[in-house]
């Protein structure tokens, strides 16, 4: 009878259609409850010999039967419904959270942990609003109703029946926190095994890389076998309950049959009466001894509730109080001015006093060494994170001004790691912008240098790729995604190691393309290559976390300095690769 606060609250996404299920539910109650008094009232005819009065009596229970049964049928498909609005509105309210959360949410939750509190924990979460609530409810009133009918025909039995109904109902209660603690240990451990096979499973090429395939293997039977220790655990709990349950279902009936025969050997109470009693303890525990079903099939929503808050009240790195849509008409200028952050649990800064600007409708190239915060700085324009201090501005105004969504919609992003969709070519290329014409895919596959390769496929823009576009190449899948961040006509185009995976010589090409295709936006690259970068109106070397200088190729290189050893490393490098 746990009910986690989460649980009400999604019950609220379907209060009245829950509360017609619960109704439902009480009619069908009262449809066992009319079948037993008239079943009560036949057997006593014939043990009275009065026969006369039952084909009626019989008559009328067939008609009772056929009319639970079509209320029972009512019932559940009301019950369903209900559980689907729950589940929708739930998922939507999730998801819609998840948007929020972002990326930065990632990098502490696992992906595998969030699909299974999507996808199993809101399933648990139907059953248990659809199914154990009405029951729970209709199991509350309705032993009260019968318990007071019984009185009146033989107060007696109430000895047997009252003590058993609470052992019944407030037993198991003693094991509530126990039932709990395991349920959310059983909770935790399968989100766990969900999130590891996910990542064995998109992890597969680099553990096969690795030799790591069998220690794999091996790591997730050791954890497939704590899911069974802990659904085990998990059941000795719940086993306790039933036992509790039914030892007072069977020791209240017998009690009551006991009494009721007493009744009726002395003569108390007439043949009716008799009849009465003993069906009628029978039904006080019915909705008991379906509360037990119902409650196996709502529990793993029970468990998840502490996930689904979890994931609910999340909070997002940061908040989306700005007003003002990003609809800028003209590329806009990008300032970063002073930026200083720390990642969250970082010990040193990853960005210290940054500031440079990019003009509009130019392109300005971040360039330096691994780790020297190129990334971060385009984390901070998408509001993935907000600076500790100084401020990110796009046309004038600090990022946190717009509205999270349009600032995120004004910028294509093109990262290192694509992600394309088990869907086909020109669907991909549509996520971007759903109403392009084929014309429209056309001149941003061009741009993106991927036309001639798509076209060469059997089925072209029809052709459908495998997950995470496994059928194309790394550099395919690059240019594709080029394209669809060119597709998706923003004025701010923010290009992250996006050629990283192309061979240089065409990178080179691409970048052309590229620049002549985003003509009148404001680009931002980053890439290691300098030869994708050298053209670029504006380059900003940073190295730890500072700008170490600010101008374009020829002026850095000449300045020497970081830039001019990058250069010369990467020279070095090209002829090392070219003898
Ligand atoms: N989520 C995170 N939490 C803590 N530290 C992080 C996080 N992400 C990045 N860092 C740290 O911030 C620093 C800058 O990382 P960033 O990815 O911005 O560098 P980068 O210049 O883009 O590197 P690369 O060229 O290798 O992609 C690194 O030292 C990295 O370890």
């Amino acid at each position: 009878m746990i009910i986690h606060p989460e649980l009400r609250r999604a019950a609220r996404h379907a209060r009245r259609t829950l509360l017609a299920a619960t109704l439902l539910q009480g009619a069908v109650t009262l449809g066992w409850l009319a079948q037993a008094v008239l079943l009560a009232q036949a057997l006593a005819a014939v043990a009275l010999g009065r026969t006369e009065s039952l084909p009626a009596l019989l008559a009328a229970v067939l008609g009772v039967v056929a009319v639970r049964a079509g209320l029972g049928c009512a019932q559940r498909r009301t019950a369903a419904r209900a559980g689907a609005r729950v589940r929708v509105r739930l998922r939507d309210e999730l998801l819609a959270h998840l948007g929020r959360l972002g990326p930065a949410h990632l990098t502490t939750a696992r992906t595998g942990a969030v699909r299974t509190t999507l996808v199993d924990g809101v399933e648990g979460v139907d059953a248990y609003v659809s199914r154990y609530l009405p029951q729970l409810i209709v199991t509350l009133v309705a032993p009260v109703l019968l318990l007071i009918l019984v009185a009146a025909v033989e107060p007696l039995a109430l000895l047997g029946l009252v003590p058993a109904l609470l052992l019944a109902l407030a037993g198991p209660r003693a094991w509530d926190r126990l039932l709990a603690r395991r349920g959310k240990e059983h909770w935790d451990t399968y989100e766990g095994l969900g999130a590891d096979y996910l990542e064995a499973l998109q992890g597969m090429p680099a553990l096969r890389a690795a030799g790591a395939v069998g220690r794999t293997r091996r790591r997730l039977e050791e954890r497939s076998a704590e899911l069974h220790r802990a659904t085990v655990a998990k059941l000795r709990v719940s086993l306790v309950d039933t036992g509790i349950t039914d030892l007072a279902v069977q020791g209240g009936t017998a009690a009551a049959a006991l009494l009721a025969c007493w009744s009726a050997v002395t003569g108390a109470t007439t043949p009716t009466g008799t009849y009465l009693v003993l069906l009628l303890a029978g039904e006080c525990f019915r909705p008991v001894r379906d509360l037990g079903r119902e409650w196996h099939a709502g529990y793993l929503g029970a468990s998840a509730a502490d996930g689904l808050a979890a994931l609910r009240t999340a909070e997002p790195a940061v908040t989306d109080t700005g007003s003002v849509p990003a609809d800028w008409h003209r590329a806009p200028r990008i300032d970063f001015q002073d930026v200083t952050f720390t990642h969250p649990g970082a010990e040193a800064p990853t960005l210290r006093g940054v500031t440079f600007t990019a003009e509009a409708g130019r392109t300005t190239a971040l360039v330096g060494p691994s780790g020297a915060g190129k990334s971060t700085l385009l984390g901070l324009l998408l509001r993935h994170h907000d600076p500790g201090s100084g401020r990110v501005a796009v046309d004038g105004r600090p990022t946190a001004a717009y509205t999270l969504d349009s600032l995120r919609r004004g910028i294509a992003v093109v990262s290192q790691e694509t992600y394309l969709f088990h869907a086909s070519i020109a669907d991909n290329l549509r996520l971007a912008r759903p109403g392009a014409t084929d014309a429209d895919l056309e001149s941003a596959t061009r741009a993106a240098g991927v036309h001639d390769e798509i076209t060469a496929l059997p089925d072209g823009y029809a052709t459908v790729l495998g997950e995470r576009g496994a059928t194309l190449s790394g550099g395919q899948r690059q240019r594709l995604a080029l394209a669809r961040a060119l597709l998706a006509d923003a004025s701010v185009l923010v290009l992250d190691e996006a050629t990283s995976a192309v061979d240089e010589r065409r990178e080179a090409g691409i970048v052309r393309d590229l620049t002549a295709a985003a003509r009148g936006r404001t680009v931002l690259v980053v890439a290691h290559r300098l030869a994708a970068v050298r053209h670029a109106d504006r380059i900003v070397v940073l190295d730890g976390g500072r700008v170490d200088a600010v101008g374009d190729h020829a002026t850095l290189v000449t300045a020497g300095g970081l830039y001019a050893e990058l250069a010369a490393a990467g020279r070095t490098h090209d002829e090392g690769l070219a003898a």
